[in-house]
């Protein structure tokens, strides 16, 4: 369907939060330039929200809010801005509004990950489109590459850094030694996190974008259970200060990657070396790469969360139909990549590892868990300590040689030794290392203090 009167679009908006409050206000903002460049004047007719009697730090006609979907889908009604968030009543909606032959736009990334395939096919059905580039990275308009520009090209791979909340905790943790329990408090404030952080810190809100991406690179289905997920709650100040120490910064990274005739999947938190370009993308700013075969690498960064890097996102969706509609790709979600959930992997690989113990045992556990390893091939490239406010020690080590199921199973054997088994931490290294380190000297004694934490080795 197309907007029926030339000249004028009426918009509904599900939600109010902080990405609708921010589309609500760019659409006044920039009313003018919009009008100009699209020869459309934006009209909001209905607003959905949960809580009418909720106090609206925004200037707004009350009249336009309702609590009722029937409201919005029965009013007039061009285009439908769905910016509330979670599955229902989201779902029903806007299947309902593209039923109807209305145009949608979403923000909804655990939506479009979970039953986008479905919508997109009731879309096609019905002549209207499903736009979801605030999905996907805030205000990066890597949808628009994935589906409007890079057609020709074939995918290779994709990774970046997905999610503006922990790439904003890893970074002040890293610049201020605070927890991420405390930080997460300030990206709530700030407006970056989702209703429960829990998909942001635990990777799935990662994990939802990282299969909208796969999908539309791949024209796939991806079962999220195909994604390896892992999120940021293991990580402790030290081990970002460890880090550092190793020469590398800590990145949740979302990868996909072509692998024996299927795709390897995974969010994680990975050491970067300083010099990569993922290692200096900070606070809530994310950056995706994409590798495609005939243009190479192409890397897109800017503010993947907030008010305002959203609302653009949405926004230019909506100037994408007002100007272009017919020249929007419409994408199809229907390959099966990989059978099966992830394997785990077994290849040689770089890893870092570090575990928190009394100082009275930090030698010996060393030495032991050190011998286990070396019983497997490993190599020790670089070696870490910190002393924690405390007194308890995190030692770390960067090993190489070794698959990542055998750094496994020396972790076990190293819980019954004394390491307090929850603080013990294995994520994967970026790039090559070489061994560094003669596992046979002892640890040294020397202890360096810098403010509350005291470096060991
Ligand atoms: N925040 C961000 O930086 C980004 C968010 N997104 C996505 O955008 C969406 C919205 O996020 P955000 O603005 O942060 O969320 P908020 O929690 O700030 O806002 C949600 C809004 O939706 C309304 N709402 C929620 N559930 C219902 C319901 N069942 N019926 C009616 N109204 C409802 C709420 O109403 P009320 O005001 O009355 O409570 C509120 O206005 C989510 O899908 C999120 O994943 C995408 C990219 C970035
Ligand atoms: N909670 C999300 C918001 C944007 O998608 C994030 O932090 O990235």
């Amino acid at each position: 369907m197309t907007i029926e009167k030339k000249g004028s679009v009426r918009v509904a908006i599900l939600g109010l939060g902080t990405v609708g409050g921010g589309v609500y206000k760019t659409i006044q903002n920039n009313r003018e330039t919009i009008r100009k460049r699209t020869g459309y004047e934006v009209e909001v007719t209905a607003i959905l929200v949960r809580d009418l009697e909720k106090e609206r730090l925004l200037d707004i006609d009350l009249a336009l809010l309702t609590q009722n979907p029937e409201d919005v889908l029965n009013g007039e009604l061009d285009v439908l801005i769905e910016v509330m968030g979670g599955l229902e009543p989201a779902n029903t909606v806007i299947s309902q509004a593209l039923r109807s032959g209305r145009h949608v736009i979403t923000a909804n990334k655990e939506l479009m990950a979970k039953h986008g395939a479905e919508l997109l096919a009731i879309a096609e059905e019905h002549g209207a489109h499903l736009l979801f580039e605030a999905s996907v990275a805030g205000g990066i308009p890597v949808i628009r590459m994935l589906q409007g520009y890079l057609t020709a090209n074939r995918v290779k791979g994709i990774s970046g850094i997905l999610n503006g909340t922990c790439n904003y905790i890893l970074t002040e943790m890293a610049r201020t030694g605070r927890e991420y329990a405390e930080i997460l408090e300030d990206a709530k404030a700030l407006g970056y996190a989702e209703a429960d952080p829990t998909s942001d810190v635990e990777g799935y809100d990662a994990a939802y974008k990282l299969a909208i991406l796969t999908n539309l690179a791949y024209d796939a289905k991806i079962d999220l259970r195909q994604i390896e997920r892992e999120g940021i709650t293991a990580l402790q100040a030290a081990d970002l200060e460890l880090a550092d120490r190793h020469g590398y910064a800590i990145k949740l990274i979302g990868s996909a990657r072509e692998s024996q005739g299927g795709l390897q999947l995974s969010v994680r938190p990975r050491l970067l070396p300083k010099s990569h370009p993922l290692a200096n993308i900070n606070d809530v700013f994310n950056a995706v790469t994409i590798q495609a075969d005939v243009v190479g690498e192409l890397t897109f960064s800017g503010r993947g969360a907030g008010e305002f890097p959203t609302a653009s996102a949405v926004i230019e969706d909506l100037t994408a139909l007002l100007t272009g509609e017919s020249a929007i790709r419409r994408p199809v979600w229907k390959r099966i990549v990989n059978e099966g959930v992830y394997e785990p992997n077994t290849q040689p690989g770089a890893w870092y590892v570090s575990y928190c113990c009394r100082p009275e045992a930090a030698q010996q556990i060393e030495v032991e868990w050190l011998s286990a390893m070396l019983t497997q091939r490993a190599f020790v490239a670089s070696r870490e300590a910190v002393q924690l406010a405390d007194g308890a020690v995190r030692q770390s080590w960067l090993v190489g040689g070794v698959g990542e199921q055998e750094v496994r199973v020396s972790l076990q054997w190293l819980y019954k030794t004394g390491a307090e088994a929850t603080t013990a931490v294995l994520l994967p290294v970026e790039g090559e290392i070489e061994p560094g380190v003669e596992w046979r000297q002892p640890v040294s004694s020397l202890v360096e203090e810098t403010d509350s934490v005291r470096h060991v080795l």
